[in-house]
């Protein structure tokens, strides 16, 4: 396998060959592994199945993939592909909004016309965003003036909580997207306020994320299944978490999943170790809707608290926080860990499962991107922000010298990474 680098190899040709190199060794480890290999037909595998190993050859492919799309379009041409995304969204959120991936059946061929005419009475305009969807492979054209499902509609149209996690990216995250730029305009001075933010300016609206979001409960819902769905995600699965930190060693501990929304994480702890006490706090609205959904069988204990009172709660062995502190900018974050203080025995650990950025460069550059994405969507909705160890390590000691910092585990499957920290006094 290639070296993992940012550095172009040199040429197109060297490139094409690092290509070839690592898409071989998928090819190879997929076959003799009996997986099915890439597609995207309908019903193919959401992603594919690789060895940790085997995923730093697809990083790779896809690094000097990248770098040689870049190379062969040349400096105007890759400008050109950046401004192109501003419409990207577009037939995404048509696809969300107007429900489309259920209008039809895997394998029906749906006239154009019809789903346009279905959608909207503007059917000419609904036309070419379904043509654009089929661009971006969000859905199939079988024969002209007809559509089918592609691999990535069948799935949108299996899953529910991967629509949420869509509509929360077209509705919640793009329109602030497009204002990061505004708000640092309207509001330069620091701190930055979580009321401050790109999301403030495109909702027009002096209300924080959350709070906004807590007013309207079919938003919270999404957000809620959308979180849900992202720890199905890879390197954000439970799995994750569970592997990496030793809590066979917690015994009959208490453990609180601050802000653990729908509680995936939750019932995946005690599933895996009945013998904690588990239990989930998050805002009154997220706990309502996670109580109508979650197994009683779980035997999770649902408490609505908001993390900035003072933690009602006594006795508890460990804070679990999994990403909840990037949410929030440094005086906030303090602002929530101090609120625990009164609680806090000698030994009890709190332990932040979020983020850990690496060095710019260190990582290939497609992953490196998401990375660098997803530290912008907090600024954009949060004025928060991914941080790297050094960062964590000085918003935690700047909080009160009292918190140890433990160990810092970065998983290897996971851009998440474990912060274990304890209370010494
Ligand atoms: C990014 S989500 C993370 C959820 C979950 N821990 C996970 O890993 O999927 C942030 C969570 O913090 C919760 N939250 C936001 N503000 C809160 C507050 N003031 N008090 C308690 N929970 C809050 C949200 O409702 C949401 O469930």
């Amino acid at each position: 396998m290639a070296k993992l680098s940012h550095e172009a190899p040199g040429s197109i040709v060297q490139l094409a060959a690092t290509i070839l190199e690592n898409t071989r060794a998928i090819d190879t480890f997929l076959k003799e592994e009996g997986l099915p290999g890439p597609s995207l037909h309908p019903n193919a595998p959401a992603t594919p199945q690789l060895s940790a190993e085997v995923d730093l050859c697809l990083q790779q492919a896809l690094a000097s993939i990248d770098e040689l799309t870049a190379l062969l379009l040349g400096p105007l041409g890759w400008l050109k592909l950046q401004v192109g995304h501003v419409y990207n969204m577009v037939s995404l959120h048509a696809l969300y909004r107007f429900s489309i991936p259920t209008q039809f059946s895997i394998g029906e061929e749906a006239s154009i016309r019809d789903v346009s005419m279905r959608c909207s009475d503007n059917g000419d305009a609904m036309s070419r965003i379904l043509q654009h969807a089929v661009t971006n492979r969000f859905l199939a054209q079988p024969r002209p003036g007809y559509i089918a499902h592609s691999a990535c509609s069948t799935l949108l149209s299996q899953s529910p909580a991967l629509m949420d996690w869509v509509g929360s990216a077209c509705e919640d995250l793009w329109p602030a997207a497009s204002q990061v730029i505004p708000a640092l305009l309207k509001w330069p001075e620091l701190p930055a306020l979580p009321s401050h933010t790109a999301f403030n300016v495109a909702e027009n609206t002096d209300r924080p994320f959350f709070q906004a979001l807590a007013s309207d409960p079919q938003r919270t819902r999404r957000f809620a299944s959308a979180m849900g769905l992202m720890q199905s995600m890879p390197g954000f699965e439970p799995l994750a978490a569970l592997d990496a930190y030793d809590w066979a060693s917690l015994r009959s501990a208490t453990v609180i999943d601050v802000g653990g929304s729908d509680g995936a994480f939750a019932t995946a702890l005690k599933r895996k170790y009945p013998t904690l006490r588990v239990i989930v706090q998050d805002l009154p609205g997220v706990i309502e809707s996670t109580r109508s959904h979650l197994d009683a069988a779980a035997d999770v204990i649902l408490q609505a608290h908001n993390f900035f009172d003072l933690q009602p709660a006594q006795d508890v062995d460990v804070y679990f926080f999994r990403l909840i502190l990037h949410d929030w900018p440094d005086e906030f974050c303090s602002k929530i860990l101090r609120q625990l203080i009164p609680t806090l025995k000698p030994g009890t650990r709190i332990i932040v499962n979020d983020l850990m950025v690496p060095p710019l460069g260190s990582v290939p550059i497609y992953q490196e991107r998401q990375i660098r994405c997803q530290d912008l969507a907090m600024l954009a909705l949060f004025n928060s922000k991914e941080r790297s160890r050094e960062e964590w390590t000085k918003l935690i000691t700047a909080t009160d010298t009292r918190f140890r910092i433990n160990s810092i585990i970065q998983v290897s499957t996971s851009p998440l990474g474990l912060l274990e920290i304890v209370w010494t006094p």
